[in-house]
């Protein structure tokens, strides 16, 4: 099970570091930075989840997949989408078959 408690503690920390002194921590470094910034990391955080997933290293493959959800975390904040926008999207699309749904989604992709 998701532990959707540390989940919302670490979106807290991640809205407060987007005011935070650029050089007082590593989120708040990368928000000054700007978005391009966060997309390639987690461009580079997808990149090593599939090397890990290759290797076929199932701890290597945790610690990349985290490293990608913070950083997706990092770029959901940067645009004030909360992951619970995400669940309820999970919410939405459950026991939907992924061609029905692909066909029902029509303009908005
Ligand atoms: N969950 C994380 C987390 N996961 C990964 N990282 C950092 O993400 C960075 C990028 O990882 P890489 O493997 O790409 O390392 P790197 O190549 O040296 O990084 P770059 O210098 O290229 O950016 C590393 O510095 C990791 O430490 C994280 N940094 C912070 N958190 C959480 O975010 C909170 C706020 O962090 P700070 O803003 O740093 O206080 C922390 O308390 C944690 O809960």
């Amino acid at each position: 099970m998701i532990d959707f408690e540390v989940m919302h503690r670490l979106q807290k920390t991640l809205y407060a570091r987007k005011t935070a002194a650029p050089d007082s921590s590593y989120v708040a470094g990368l928000y000054a930075k700007g978005v391009d910034s966060i997309c390639k990391k987690v461009a580079e955080e997808a990149a090593e989840t599939i090397m890990a997933a290759k290797d076929g290293d199932r701890l290597h493959l945790v610690h990349e997949v985290t490293d990608l959800w913070f950083h997706s975390m990092v770029l959901l904040t940067q645009f004030d989408v909360g992951i619970d926008d995400v669940v309820a999207e999970f919410r939405r699309r459950e026991g939907l078959s992924g061609i029905d749904e692909k066909k029902n989604r029509g303009d908005t992709k």
